[in-house]
C-alpha cells in the first residue's frame, strides 16, 4: 500500500508551485498525493494578474466528507495559508488527526520582509501550527521571524544552528532552513532535536529566484520522510534535485514567474 499525503496548499494554474509541483513530485516519489485546495488561481500572485477562488467555505465540510470516508493520512503538509480562519482549520486538522509526520512550510515571507498579505496575528497562528508540527522547512527570513532575530545573511554556521535549536524549542523534531546564502553558495541547514545534529548542504548559487523553489524543496523531503527516508539524506536530494533544475531552466529566456522545468527530471525521483 502506498503512504497518503495531505497536501494543504493553493492551486495555481501556471507558475509550478504549491500543490502543481507537490502532486507531480509527491507521485513520483511513489506516495498519494491527497490535494486539499485552500484557493484556486489562474496564476500564481507575482503574474501582472491573476484570478483568486478562495476555498475557505469548503475547506471544513472538505475535511469532514474525509473523516466520514474514513481517510487516514501517513502525513499531513501544509504551504501557503491566506488567512487566520485557513490556519485555524489546519491546525484543527492536525490536532485531530493521529499522524506521526506533519510537515509546515510556514510561509509568512521572503528577502527579510513579510508578505503583503501576512498580518502580525497570521503570524502569531503560524506559531500554533509549527507547535503541532514534527519538521518545518522556514527560509531564513521566516526563521528569524519566528525567533525574533534580525534578518542578515552573515549569520555564522554556529548562529545558523542554535536558530534552527530555538526553532525546534517552539515544538518540532526536525528544522529545515533553506536559502542560506553563503559567499558564492546557498545553503540549507538541516537541525534533529532528538539527536541535536546538524547538516549544511551546500551548492553555487547564480543569485536566480524561480518561483515554487521552496515548493518543490519541501515536497521532495516530505515524500522522502513519509516513506521513511532520513532527513539529511532528504534534504540533499531535495538541494541537488533543485540545483539541477535551475542550472537547466537558466539556459533558456523564461520568466521567473514560470517556475523551474522539473519535469525534466522527475526522472531522478522517480528511481530512487
Ligand atoms: N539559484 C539557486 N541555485 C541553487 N539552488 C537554489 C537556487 N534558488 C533556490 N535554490 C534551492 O531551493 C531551496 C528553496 O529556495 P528558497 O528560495 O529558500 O525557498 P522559498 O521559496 O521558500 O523562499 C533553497 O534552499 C536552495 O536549496
Ligand atoms: C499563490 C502563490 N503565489 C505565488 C507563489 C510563488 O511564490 P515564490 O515566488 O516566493 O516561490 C506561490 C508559491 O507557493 C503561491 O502559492
Amino acid at each position: 500500500m502506498l503512504k497518503k499525503v495531505a497536501a494543504i496548499n493553493d492551486l495555481s494554474g501556471v507558475g509550478r508551485c504549491s500543490l502543481t509541483v507537490a502532486i507531480p513530485i509527491l507521485s513520483a516519489l511513489k506516495v498519494q498525493c491527497c490535494p486539499f485546495p485552500t484557493a484556486i488561481l489562474s496564476s500564481q500572485t507575482d503574474y501582472p494578474e491573476f484570478t483568486f477562488l478562495d476555498f475557505t467555505k469548503e475547506m471544513d465540510e472538505y475535511r469532514n466528507v474525509w473523516k466520514r470516508l474514513h481517510i487516514d493520512v501517513d502525513c499531513i503538509y501544509s504551504g501557503f495559508l491566506g488567512s487566520i480562519e485557513q490556519i485555524e482549520i489546519v491546525s484543527n486538522f492536525i490536532k485531530e488527526t493521529n499522524t506521526s509526520l506533519v510537515v509546515v512550510d510556514p510561509v509568512m515571507g521572503d528577502n527579510g520582509s513579510l508578505y503583503s498579505t501576512f498580518t502580525e496575528e497570521m503570524c502569531y497562528k503560524i506559531k500554533d501550527l509549527v507547535k503541532h508540527s514534527t519538521l518545518i522547512t522556514p527560509n531564513l527570513t521566516e526563521a528569524c521571524i519566528l525567533t525574533k532575530k534580525e534578518y542578515h545573511h552573515n549569520y555564522s554556521r554556529l548562529e545558523l544552528i542554535n536558530i534552527a535549536k530555538d526553532l525546534s524549542n517552539l515544538g518540532p523534531l526536525n528544522v529545515v532552513i533553506t536559502g542560506i546564502v553563503e559567499g558564492d553558495n546557498i545553503l540549507n541547514l538541516a537541525y534533529n532535536k532528538s539527536s541535536d545534529e546538524a547538516y549544511f548542504t551546500s551548492v553555487k548559487y547564480n543569485n536566480r529566484s524561480y518561483s515554487g523553489t521552496g515548493d518543490i524543496f519541501t515536497s521532495i523531503i516530505c515524500g522522502l520522510l513519509t516513506n521513511n527516508y532520513d532527513l539529511n539524506f532528504a534534504v540533499e536530494t531535495a538541494t541537488k534535485f533543485i540545483y539541477k533544475t535551475i542550472n537547466y531552466t537558466s539556459q533558456f529566456n523564461t520568466d521567473r514567474n514560470d517556475g523551474v522545468m522539473f519535469e525534466m527530471f522527475l526522472g531522478d525521483l522517480i528511481s530512487l
